[in-house]
């Protein structure tokens, strides 16, 4: 089966210095890839590099058959969860997920489901920055699965959620594997990634 992604050899150089060096990983479909190891090891720099936000100054990225683009075609099939979204002013929690459902087409769950999946029901009319860190980074997560993707790149997902919900996540994460999608996330929570049974991809810091 083909690897929805391969990344071979990946050099980043950061301030004139290498941040990842001869770093490899592939993920395919129905797989969940935990990227793991120290503050400043190079994980989120190797997940902006997977999702095409940095260009490797040597090795090899290819999502699904391509090199990651920042265009229409290469988002259509990877949802990326990373630094807190922008909201947009005057829409409520249920608005933005119907946004995001709208411009990518209806995904995985509908906006009723993930409101129920991420126990946001109570918070739906409400302004996304009128909630709690963790209640908005789980409408951040929500929006990933409100659209269709093959391949969801999320920094460290676990932020600001408490124990219960990270296991509900990790379902939410296994699901989406199951039905065939592929996950890498930086995560420093190991439990999380052994529920989700990632395998685990150690980065060492290259300097
Ligand atoms: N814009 C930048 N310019 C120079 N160095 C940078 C830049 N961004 C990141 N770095 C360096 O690259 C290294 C890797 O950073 P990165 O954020 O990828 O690590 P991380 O593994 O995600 O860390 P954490 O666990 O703290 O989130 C760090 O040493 C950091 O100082």
């Amino acid at each position: 089966m083909e690897a929805t992604l391969t990344a071979c050899d990946v050099r980043v150089d950061l301030g004139g210095q290498a941040v990842l060096r001869g770093v490899g990983l592939t993920a395919g479909p129905g797989e969940i890839v935990a990227v793991i190891g120290e503050n400043g090891a190079g994980k989120s720099t190797l997940l902006r590099c997977l999702a095409g936000l940095e260009i490797p100054a040597d090795g090899r990225v290819l999502v699904l058959g391509e090199p990651p683009a920042d265009t229409a075609g290469f988002w259509r099939e990877v949802a990326l969860a990373g630094d807190e979204p922008a909201w947009y002013p005057g829409l409520s929690v249920r608005e933005h997920l119907e946004l995001v459902a709208t411009v990518h087409g209806g995904g995985r769950m509908d906006t009723g489901t993930a409101l129920t999946a991420f126990d946001l029901e109570g918070r739906a009319d409400l302004h996304p920055l009128t909630l709690s860190t963790g209640q908005r980074q789980r409408v951040s997560l929500a929006a990933t699965l409100v659209r269709p993707s093959r391949l969801l790149l999320l920094d460290e997902p676990e932020r600001g959620l408490d124990a219960a919900f990270r296991d509900r996540l990790a379902d939410l994460l296994r699901e989406y594997a199951t039905r065939g999608g592929a996950v890498v996330m930086a995560t420093h929570d190991l439990a999380l990634a052994e529920a989700c049974g990632a395998r685990l991809v150690r980065l060492e810091a290259a300097r």
